[in-house]
């Protein structure tokens, strides 16, 4: 039965993955820029680099840029000149953050007047802070604000922050029912997150799209996967030249008084402009595992687009990073687990597993073994956002050694220090184990990544691998005296999680009647 469906699963995976063979469809993609053949560059001989930058670049711990950062620098504010817009699939740790984020900020470092001209856009909140971190280290050198939506605050505190109501001048008496003629932007820059992104697009007075200069999507194929709200046509259809919006009451509150400072969108002659909105809109798309499908590619509407990757392969894991396979039996994972961690000496750590569920039950499990010396705590979107954030800043600080994590958490999490990774739960697809094991070997450093696997999985891992073209995986072995020593505790901590499982899940039965009962009197 089982095998049956590994059968299957495996059909199916099949059909979804095409093999890193595949020759692209779309022409562009079909001669990329190979990063490969840049060469880290310092600070120093950085052409055209603002030299305020360099200050924030270095308490960063950034003496040179990465190759990924040189191409893509070469391409906006060099030679290229943000003439073509860029699709960047370069492995995870390769530091595409600052790769945008830094030209970026050096272009926009000579604007006169504030209003809104950089968009960045993630999946989560958790990237979107991160990446707001980066740009918050080096913007305001140059004189440049950044925002933040993303839901952390209440829309209230997120507009102040977001949007300025000029002083009033002595004298001066406005009509308050137009407030809203008044209003500017507060920040150069905004990373967001697209559900709270489009609350501001629909309701929040004085946001305005209109001088966007710049979109980047990072995550590209997680964020092109769903729809959220119809972000993405949103923001081009409010970017393009005289606007047909759907948003009748975005129109409204366009601010008049911007006059002078608007981004006047007009029909283009220039090189490669030709019949298109100028200035248009410079987009950056990014990440670890780009997709390739035309029909989602085609939704970004790129102008002449750049392809930039590393390498000949699709898929391509860090240059440091160790690949290892650990044999064990289904029943005794979680014994094979707790002597890996064991073995590993409190690294700090992060496990995998392949839903919030078993998040939760193995966190719990591993909790009741005493011995283990280790804090580990789970990390998994059934979580609230400030637990989250809570577990995140203490696994950064080291005080806690092992994050057990479902997936959707973790594309793109940079916590320094992350010396291994487990996959507790073989991951279903290449992106996947692409995502989870770039948590480690990151910025050039090296990582190993460990994957638990029955035996029915080897075959499928394997062939998993050759699509990262990565046959190196050699079998990592535990003593089975240091397996064995774990048993008594197991069958006592499986008892427990029998125990508190239930427990929790008539809690939940409780608050659930409780609420229906209060539904009722109603
Ligand atoms: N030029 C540099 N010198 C030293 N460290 C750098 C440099 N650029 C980036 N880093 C560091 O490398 C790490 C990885 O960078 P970043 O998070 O941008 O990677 P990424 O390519 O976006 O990875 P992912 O695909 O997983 O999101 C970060 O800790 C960052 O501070």
């Amino acid at each position: 039965m089982e095998h049956s469906m590994e059968k299957e699963r495996e059909r199916k995976i099949k059909m979804e993955e095409p093999s890193k063979k595949s020759v692209p469809i779309l022409p562009w993609m079909r001669s990329p820029i190979d990063v490969s053949i840049y060469e880290d560059c310092p600070l120093e001989t950085l052409p055209c680099l603002d030299s305020r930058l360099k200050a924030p670049l270095q308490s960063m711990g950034i003496s040179s840029l990465f190759p990924v950062q040189v191409a893509v620098w070469q391409e906006t504010v060099g030679p290229g000149s943000f003439e073509r817009d860029v699709c960047i699939n370069s492995p995870t740790g390769s530091g595409k953050t600052l790769a945008y984020a830094l030209p970026i900020v050096q272009t926009l470092s000579k604007r006169a007047v504030r209003c809104l001209r950089a968009l960045v856009v993630l999946p989560t909140r958790d990237l979107a802070l991160q990446v707001k971190e980066v740009f918050a280290a080096i913007a305001p050198a140059a004189g440049l604000s950044v925002g933040l939506a993303v839901g952390q605050s209440s829309i209230a505190d997120e507009i102040a922050e977001l949007i300025k109501r000029p002083k009033l001048e002595a004298g001066i008496c406005y009509d308050p029912e137009d407030i809203s003629q008044e209003l500017q932007s507060a920040v150069d820059i905004l990373v967001a997150t697209p559900g709270r992104l489009m609350d501001h697009i629909n309701s929040t007075k004085g946001f305005t799209l209109e001088h966007l200069c710049y979109l980047v999507v990072d995550e590209t194929d997680r964020l092109l996967r769903e729809a959220y709200q119809a972000w993405l046509p949103t923001v081009l259809q409010l970017t393009r030249p005289n606007h047909e919006s759907h948003f009748p009451c975005v129109n409204t509150f366009l601010p008049s008084t911007f006059g002078s400072l608007k981004t006047i969108r007009r029909r283009g002659v220039e090189r490669g402009f030709k019949d298109k909105p100028y200035p248009r809109l410079v987009k950056m798309v990014l990440s670890a595992t780009l997709t390739q499908d035309p029909s989602k590619l085609a939704q970004l509407y790129l102008h002449h687009p750049l392809f930039l990757t590393t390498g000949e392969s699709r898929y391509k894991l860090p240059e440091k990073l160790e690949s290892y396979k650990l044999m064990c039996e289904s029943k005794l994972k979680p014994l094979y687990l707790v002597a890996l961690l064991k073995s590993l000496g409190g690294e700090k750590c992060i496990v995998f597993t392949s839903s919030v569920e078993s998040t939760h039950r193995l966190c719990t499990l591993l909790n009741f073994f005493d011995d283990l010396k280790i804090k580990v705590k789970e990390y998994s979107g059934l979580q609230r956002q400030s637990v989250r954030s809570k577990t995140l800043k203490a696994f950064r600080e080291g005080e806690i050694q092992v994050l057990v994590s479902s997936d959707a958490m973790t594309r793109g999490m940079d916590v320094e220090g992350v010396r291994n990774v487990i996959n507790y739960d073989m991951p279903p697809y290449i992106k996947t184990y692409i995502h989870r094991a770039g948590r480690t070997a990151r910025a050039g450093q090296t990582g190993r990544c460990f994957t638990l696997l029955r035996k029915v999985e080897v075959k499928r891992f394997k062939k998993q691998l050759q699509k990262a073209e990565t046959n190196s995986c050699p079998v990592h072995t535990l003593s089975s005296e240091l397996i064995e020593s774990h048993h008594p505790i197991y069958l006592s901590a499986l008892e427990k999680l029998k125990d508190t499982i239930e427990s929790e899940a008539s809690r939940k039965r409780k608050i659930g009647f409780k609420y229906s009962k209060m539904g009722k009197g109603k």
